[in-house]
């Protein structure tokens, strides 16, 4: 029997990587997401990203989506803060976590945040020093620790460097970004036996798209070495707009109903996330990319 987590924290990142590849979702569609998410229990909810409106004007209304939501005691809302200028933005709007973001490929760098792997880290100093002045805690994202769009192959070497780089700076939890969806199980368990060598396991998450219809597999693999942080979106929604083709994270609804049936602790209401998702895929006229949701879906309507 493997040694599972007792409990897990999901990351829900659908209202931010969900929707950063959508144009034509309203900012009062994303308050009403947020607020249905966080009525089904989930407690960390990625919100929105202090980036560039030109690079990516999909999250331009982050600071309205998050003065829109109802803050309940509890739950924490973070945002992706690039630089100092997101992070004073992020701060202004009360976010309860910064997130850095950067990646194991150089070339999926430049093309996403417009400098080298090196830069980015002096850059995220301003932005931590920031948080640790406000009390704010520090996220840190690797992109592409299974495989580059640009560059093909990752060092798992490369992946470890850039994760020490960021627990140096001040990151209380590292999550590791299968950005393309291409790691498939035995890949994520050799990575994640080196990293464990080097880093505890509680600083460590998991956020793995979907694209090649790996992540639970991944997810289920990073589970049995002790893993208790999974991110997710509902509904499998996502993309990444410097990843081509890259399709949604893994969905909220596949992970819980994995969990449950592992018996692992989520205080996740499913039926309420379903709805949740159906609402946003409605508001997207798109069908959800979950299995459990289309699932429910179907035995609520017959
Ligand atoms: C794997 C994933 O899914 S990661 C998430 C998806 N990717 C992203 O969100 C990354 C988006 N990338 C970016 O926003 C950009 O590359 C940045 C901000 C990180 C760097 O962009 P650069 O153009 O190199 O920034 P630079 O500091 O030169 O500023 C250029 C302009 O952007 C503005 N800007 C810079 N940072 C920000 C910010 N955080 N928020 C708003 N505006 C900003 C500057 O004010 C400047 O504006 P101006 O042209 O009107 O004077
Ligand atoms: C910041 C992220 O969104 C991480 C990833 O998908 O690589």
């Amino acid at each position: 029997m493997a040694n599972y987590p007792a409990k897990v924290k999901i990351v829900e990142v659908g209202a931010r990587d969900g929707l950063q590849n959508e144009t034509s979702v309203s900012t009062q569609s994303k308050i009403t997401l947020l607020n249905a998410l966080a009525d089904a229990g989930l407690k960390h909810l990625e919100a929105g990203a202090f980036v560039s409106p030109k690079w990516v004007p999909q999250m331009a209304d982050s600071a309205q989506v998050i003065q829109g939501i109802t803050r309940k005691e509890g739950v924490e809302i973070s945002a992706l803060t690039p630089n100092l200028k997101g992070a004073e933005l992020a701060l202004e709007n009360q976010v309860d976590e910064f997130a850095i973001f950067t990646a194991a490929s150089e070339a999926f760098t430049q093309k996403n945040i417009n400098c080298s792997i090196e830069e980015s880290i002096e850059r995220f100093r301003p932005v931590v020093e920031l948080a640790q002045k406000n009390n704010i805690k520090v996220r840190g994202y690797v992109s592409c620790i299974a495989g580059c769009p640009y560059q093909g192959k990752v060092e798992p070497e490369q992946v470890l460097a850039v994760c020490k780089q960021l627990l140096a700076l001040g990151c209380y939890e590292i999550s590791l970004g299968d950005t393309i969806g291409v790691g498939t199980a035995n890949q994520i368990e050799s990575l994640l036996s080196l990293l464990l060598e080097h880093i505890p396991v509680q600083r460590l998450a998991v956020h793995f798209h979907d694209t090649y219809g790996q992540a639970l597999a991944n997810i289920h693999k990073a589970l049995e070495m002790g893993i208790a942080t999974i991110d997710s979106a509902v509904a499998g929604l996502g993309g990444c707009p410097y990843a081509k083709g890259a399709s949604g994270n893994v969905a909220t609804e596949d992970v819980i109903y994995l969990l449950q049936g592992l018996g692992i602790s989520t205080e996740i209401d499913l039926e309420r996330l379903a709805k949740a998702g159906w609402q946003i895929c409605d508001a997207l006229n798109k069908a959800p990319v979950s299995k459990v949701s289309l699932a429910l879906k179907n035995t609520c309507q017959s």
